[in-house]
């Protein structure tokens, strides 16, 4: 399928996924009021949750198109750059010239060697990093109770049957693809990847010979990626009828096909199963001897050239990465920004540029769209202040004196400290620019305030978190015309935007936004899936830059990371204890210690503060005035600690942090990455300690590549967990209670957990019982319900 085609299908599929959106806003709105009793008996709420629920699911199948497409046509581009650049010619030109099998190890190696190629590698190809040395050696010395066993029971369930659970062979036969080597996968695989194209195809039968429907196969490939057809579906077309025939009767007569229906990628796949058929028709057991013969030998041809060439590049890299300065060798005089702005740059003290700074700023400048990934502390907020600015000046000269004086770049992030961060960042580097103006819309402050703001002070740069922005939008205050002017729309913390918590909101704020705008993401951390929805976002030739890169660990070198595996009712006494030894060691010592809730938060602060230790707290049940100087004291100072929720995790600047200590696991991996990230920042030494019980191990999984080290349980020393105890006697309870039932609500929502609620149940009453709660408390019966908690042993009802 050439590619304007494919153009035109996203556009007819976008459009129904707009007009559910606006389904969901109509219907949100129309809830306020309306008749009492609604058809089927149903009540007013009833009703709402019923049409809730069917768009969400709408909206849901609408994306999970969207991603398709957008694979799709990703697939299309790198098939018509490598025909183009293997041959020569131009693409038409290229699909009818056969490569050598030489030419196609080689392309494949290229395409690997991309950066963010993982995201087309699987997992069924084998690591594409080199593996790590493992980290954990240290045996646990609490044996894990059930839950561990029974989770990692379930993860081993689900990583080794992985293939089969997503390209379930088996359903077809158990002999002929079960054992098929990784090898064959990863090309079968490639060939999966690039919708049955006839190159890869290649690599799989070992033959060159090309059929002469290859163009049709190929736009068959990608079609039948939107649907969620069976085996029957998918291979449709002239010869694939017959082959398909040829097949199903085969499998039948074999009585090899279950009662099971192919699932989209398993479709995906058969597709190239067909294309065995297609050009050897004996059986299925011929497939698998080409399979395995030709193509393995291919397939190592391919991971040959790949380490050859990341062995030439690592040579030349080693000594970087080893050191990895954060600086480059460019200064910002000579990189084509404002006079005045390097004025303001010099004033700070910027003169070389950083890594990521020179890696994105003349793609930035140029005006595309940049989907940028650079570790924690490598300065990207200078990365994407420094274009926002430029794009401001220049739109500031071509336009005319305007009724409405207009936004020109509007900048997203999660949460109100890190819009404030950055706001003063950019005022900083507008220090010598005139009339340029920078308003903040954050949550927790008055919103008539915002709005005389918005109308006195100038505003060309407005930097906001999405709740926040979106009332004003949806509150007709006049802003959405004012960002009918807009340039440059930026994400900091991309990833974090887009995720389920806050993309309805960045949705509905792009709608209000003009199409013809640059759009830059930044984060420390992008995984597959935000990779693959960034294009709701960016346009679709954007770049993406990866200043990571392949091969390369996520966090930075110069951070100590270590563990500490021990149970969970002992946890705080070991943050005491931590803290203790961090500050007889480190007179200047700062200190961030994560709690994965704000009610944990307020009552570790509560007791680290009865054993007298400088803390401070700053979570979301705080008044914003209250974090907000609470964030600026930690900036300025040190020796203090600051006991903190995931509000502080992202982006937050504060210089020269000692160590982090997270206590429990982390949401996912990407928060561990950032929380450990407020250390070890600008190239700075920094260290991390992780303290998890032996039912959370499981999680060290994702970190895997990683470097942490296992250290042991500290001994804790008696006296102090007498002292312990009677400071958690004088916590009031309601603050317990608060932590308890906040406890158990995180948990529950990590699935890994929260699929045993016994389990759960069973955990959180002992932590209820260690921070000294008689019983447990009672949840109200709603609360039990909707946690799927109500009648499970161990849970109290609120009468
Ligand atoms: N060109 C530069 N020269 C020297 N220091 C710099 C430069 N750019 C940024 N820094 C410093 O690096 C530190 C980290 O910068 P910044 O907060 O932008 O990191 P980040 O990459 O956005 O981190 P995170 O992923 O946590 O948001 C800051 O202290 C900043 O002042």
């Amino acid at each position: 399928m050439s590619s304007s085609s494919l153009l035109h299908l996203h556009l007819q599929r976008s459009k129904p996924l707009t007009n559910t959106l606006r389904f969901i806003r109509v219907f949100s709105r129309s809830m306020g009021g309306g008749p009492r009793t609604f058809p089927g008996g149903l009540n007013k709420w009833q009703w709402k949750r019923l049409h809730e629920k069917k768009a969400k699911e709408k909206e849901k199948r609408l994306l999970q198109q969207e991603k398709q497409l957008y694979q799709a046509r990703i697939r299309s581009q790198i098939r018509t750059k490598l025909f183009s650049a293997s041959d020569g010619g131009d693409a038409e030109t290229a699909h009818h010239k056969p490569m050598t099998p030489d030419q196609h190890v080689k392309a494949l190696a290229d395409r690997f060697m991309k950066e963010g190629a993982e995201d087309l590698w699987n997992e069924d190809d084998g690591p594409l990093k080199p593996e790590q040395r493992p980290q954990f050696t240290g045996e646990t010395n609490h044996r894990p109770i059930d839950l561990r066993n029974l989770i990692s029971d379930k993860r081993n369930l689900v990583n080794n049957t992985g293939n089969v659970n997503t390209r379930n062979y088996s359903v077809l036969n158990g002999s002929v693809f079960r054992n098929e080597s990784a090898s064959l996968m990863f090309v079968r695989n490639l060939a999966s990847s690039n919708g049955g194209n006839g190159f890869v195809r290649t690599c799989l039968t070992g033959l060159n010979k090309r059929n002469s429907n290859r163009n049709q196969s190929s736009s068959r490939g990608e079609e039948s990626d939107f649907g969620t057809g069976t085996i029957v579906k998918h291979v449709g077309g002239n010869s694939g009828n017959g082959n398909l025939r040829t097949m199903n009767e085969y499998v039948k007569k074999k009585g090899l096909l279950g009662r099971r229906r192919f699932t989209r990628n398993e479709s995906s796949s058969s597709e190239d199963d067909s294309d065995f058929v297609d050009e050897k028709v004996e059986g299925w057991r011929d497939v698998k001897r080409m399979g395995s013969s030709a193509s393995l030998g291919r397939v190592e041809s391919i991971r040959k050239e790949i380490s050859k060439r990341k062995l030439v590049e690592n040579e030349g890299k080693t000594e970087m990465t080893e050191q990895e300065p954060i600086l480059s060798q460019n200064r910002f005089d000579e990189c084509g920004i404002s006079p005045l702005t390097i004025k303001a740059l010099m004033a700070a003290g910027y003169i070389q540029m950083t890594r990521v700074q020179e890696a994105t700023l003349s793609v930035c400048l140029e005006g595309k769209d940049a989907l940028v990934k650079a570790k924690t502390g490598t300065g990207k907020s200078l990365a994407f202040l420094l274009p926002a600015i430029e794009a401001v000046l220049k739109a500031k000269s071509s336009s005319n004196n305007q009724r409405v004086p207009p936004i020109f770049v509007l900048l997203l992030c999660p949460t109100r400290e890190l819009a404030s961060q950055i706001a003063a960042e950019a005022i900083a580097l507008l220090k010598y620019h005139d009339n340029i103006g920078v308003v903040t819309l954050v949550g927790g402050t008055r919103f008539k305030v915002d709005q005389k703001r918005l109308e006195a002070d100038p505003c060309q740069i407005l930097v906001a978190t999405p709740g926040r922005l979106l009332d004003h939008v949806e509150n007709k205050s006049g802003l959405s015309m004012r960002l009918m002017g807009l340039k440059m729309l930026i994400l900091d913390e991309a990833d974090h935007l887009l995720d389920l918590g806050f993309r309805k909101d960045v949705e509905k704020i792009l709608d209000c936004l003009p199409r013809r705008r640059q759009s830059l993401l930044f984060s420390a951390t992008i995984p597959k899936e935000v990779r693959r929805i960034s294009q709701l976002v960016l346009k679709r030739e954007h770049e993406y830059i990866d200043t990571v890169g392949l091969g390369s660990v996520d966090t930075p070198a110069k951070i100590k990371q270590s563990c500490i595996v021990t149970p969970h009712e002992l946890h705080f006494q070991i943050v005491h204890q931590l803290l203790k030894e961090h500050i007889s060691e480190v007179p200047d010592y700062k200190v961030i210690v994560f709690c994965s809730t704000g009610m944990v938060t307020s009552l570790l602060y509560m007791l680290l503060r009865e054993m007298k230790l400088n803390v401070r707290e700053i979570h979301s049940r705080k008044p914003q005035l209250y974090r907000t100087r609470i964030s600026e004291e930690f900036k300025e100072s040190k020796r203090l600690i600051l006991v903190t929720s995931d509000v502080s995790a992202r982006g937050m600047n504060y210089p020269d942090v000692t160590l982090v200590v997270q206590v429990g696991i982390p949401s996912d991996r990407e928060q561990y990455i950032h929380r450990l990230g407020r250390t070890g920042r600008g190239g700075k030494e920094g260290e991390g300690i992780l303290l998890i019980a032996p039912w959370e191990e499981y999680f060290l999984n994702d970190l895997k590549d990683l470097p942490l080290d296992k250290l042991p349980s500290p001994c804790l020393d008696p006296e102090i967990q007498h002292q312990m105890e009677e400071c958690m006697g004088k916590v009031d309870n309601s603050i317990k209670e608060g932590a308890y039932h906040a406890w158990l609500g995180y948990y529950n929502s990590i699935k890994e957990i929260g699929r045993d609620k016994t389990m759960l149940v069973e955990l959180a009453n002992k932590f209820g019982q260690s921070i000294g709660l008689q019983r447990p408390p009672p949840l109200f019966r709603n609360t039990a319900l909707k946690m799927g908690l109500k009648d499970i042993p161990g849970i109290r009802i609120r009468k």
